[in-house]
């Protein structure tokens, strides 16, 4: 039976034979199995892509008997958390974050407490993935190999340990919020303070503005403690401020020495963390002994890896109201068309889910799913269509859908974001322009809600979330792990390396449930 290679992936899959298969079958799988590879090889958008990166540049032989051990190792220590004990000498103390139990009350009628031991072990994990696909061809299938064998990924459970690598005396803290705006920063933030204080850390700072408070002279410093930052998740925003652009990592690293941070907490996306490894990696040249940790923020859901990012919930949420609106005015005006424009740089969650939500959409587009407007099949057609068939009609478009459509300016901004062409006004003009040369009538009603989802406060979802991974980053710290964020897999709360869940930005996959449950829901065709 002949060989066949696989590639593609980055690593090169051998396979020497395949039982029970014609060659012909093996052609047939072959191909298909290719197929799905290169659909998903385009974007970074799946875990198998992240899983195959964990192979790259070497070669699996599936008809090794320990193939899945070899993975699994090799899994392991890509996931393997940096840890101060990495370049650094040093011993850990008994911790001082202590869960108490009440037990009973003492003859002199004080309560007697008794210490359980809720702590988390270091070689705990959480499964990363839950589904076993029985064939690479299942929807939104996610394999390994080529018979999608059933293959246990892990990863490291959060939360307290009974060693620490910290005297709470000693420590200075900080936390930096940094890139867009989100729901829940400041939940986060008092988190981080009331659980560094219960470690007994009196030492709290805020970095005001993002990564250029470190280095703007004119921005001070805020010292936080349970009491300055008791009541400010009733409100949005961030109570540090935040900032794109900023500073030179070195400088940062400088005012990190210069102000003797010990702990350094940072909030923010994908480009917060690349600068966030940035830091922990000159941090470790310089061989400083401080953790650094970060907690994903962001609206737009684009971190690899974990169910969610916190603020995204509640962004739908808001978004969902744009488009109930958009749907009211739409639905009351003669022939009328409702035009909402998401945020959503790359990808399209919240425009996907906020469609899926609001169940008022006719037509989604995003980021991740090319659509044609003129045609047969374009989305002008569709929509004469729709108002002929409704009399009006809801369309949903990510801020970074069919940018190939618009004239690009090659702008970017102060993180070095390409700056996009305005897809909404874009469909709006064109909708008119449309509509007005078939002699036809069209009253469209344009929402722009950009800046409202997230300048809210965080919803209750988002506020257990931000809860949990505001005490999980202190944890994070304690345990003298750095350079690692925290996340949630698969409802349970993990870390993870920076590196791994920066790689590229997570993007909504076109072959998965739930794009095709948003396409059952709208009713929309391919536009292609
Ligand atoms: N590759 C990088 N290395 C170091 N710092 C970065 C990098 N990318 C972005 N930053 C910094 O991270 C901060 C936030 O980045 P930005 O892309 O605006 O938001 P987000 O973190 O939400 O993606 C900015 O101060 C920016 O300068
Ligand atoms: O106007 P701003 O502040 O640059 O924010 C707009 C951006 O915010 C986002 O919603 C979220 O971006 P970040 O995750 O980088 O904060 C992008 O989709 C959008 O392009
Ligand atoms: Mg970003």
């Amino acid at each position: 039976m002949a060989n066949y290679t696989l590639q593609g992936l980055g690593p090169t899959y051998v396979k020497k034979n395949k039982p029970h298969s014609s060659d012909n079958d093996l052609i047939k799988f072959n191909t298909s199995w290719r197929s799905i590879v290169h659909r998903k090889k385009k974007r970074c958008r799946s875990l198998l892509m992240k899983i195959n990166a964990v192979v790259n540049d070497s070669t699996f032989d599936f008809e090794d008997s320990d193939w899945k051990i070899h993975y699994q190792d090799q899994f392991e220590e890509r996931m393997r958390l940096p840890h101060l004990n990495d370049n650094l000498n040093v011993t850990p103390r008994q911790t001082t974050f202590f869960l108490k139990n009440r037990v009973g009350r003492l003859a002199d009628g004080i309560d007697s407490l008794e210490e359980k031991s809720n702590y988390v072990d270091d070689n705990d994990r959480a499964l990363l993935r839950v589904i076993k696909f029985s064939s690479p061809t299942s929807a939104g299938a996610e394999c390994i190999d080529p018979y999608c064998n059933w293959v246990e990924l892990w990863v490291h459970r959060a939360g307290p340990r009974k060693q620490i690598y910290f005297e709470p005396d000693s420590v200075k803290a900080a936390i930096v919020t940094c890139g867009g705006l989100c729901p829940g920063l400041n939940d986060v933030i008092r988190q981080i303070v009331f659980t560094l204080e219960v470690y007994g850390v009196k030492n709290i700072i805020g970095i005001p503005f993002g990564y250029r408070g470190f280095v703007d002279e004119e921005l001070l410093e805020m010292p936080l403690s349970r009491d300055v930052v008791q009541n400010i998740n009733l409100a949005g925003g961030s109570l540090l401020g935040v900032s794109r652009g900023g500073a030179d990592v070195n400088d940062i690293v400088d005012r990190i020495q210069a102000k003797q941070i010990s702990m350094l907490f940072i909030l923010g996306g994908n480009g917060t963390h690349a600068g966030g490894k940035a830091l922990h990696e000159e941090c470790q040249r310089r061989r400083m002994k401080i953790s650094i940790i970060c907690v994903p923020k962001t609206i737009d859901n684009d971190i690899l890896l974990m169910d969610k990012t916190f603020g995204f919930d509640t962004a739908v949420e808001e978004a969902q109201k744009a488009i109930n609106s958009a749907y009211i005015e739409a639905h009351s005006a003669y022939k009328g068309i409702g035009l909402v424009k998401l945020m959503g740089r790359s990808s399209g969650f919240i425009a996907m889910h906020a469609s899926l939500s609001s169940g008022q959409t006719d037509i989604c587009l995003i980021p991740e799913v090319p659509f044609n407007l003129e045609g047969q099949y374009g989305v002008l057609k569709y929509l004469e269509k729709l108002m002929q068939k409704k009399g009006s009609a809801v369309i949903c478009v990510a801020e970074g859908a069919g940018q190939e459509l618009l004239q690009r300016s090659n702008a970017i901004d102060a993180s070095g974001n390409a700056v996009l062409a305005d897809i909404g006004v874009y469909l709006q003009q064109k909708i008119k322009n449309h509509f007005k040369d078939i002699g036809d009538h069209a009253d469209i009603k344009y929402i722009d809600p950009t800046y409202m989802i997230r300048a809210v406060r965080a919803n209750a979802s988002d506020a257990i979330l931000c809860t949990v991974l505001g005490q999980n980053a202190v944890h994070g710290a304690f345990a003298g792990f750095s350079g690692i964020t925290v996340g949630i897999c698969n409802t349970h709360y993990v870390y993870l390396p920076i590196s791994e869940v920066i790689e590229c930005p997570r993007l909504v996959d076109p072959d998965s449930r739930m794009w095709h449950r948003c396409l059952t829901s709208t009713g929309q065709p391919d536009f292609i």
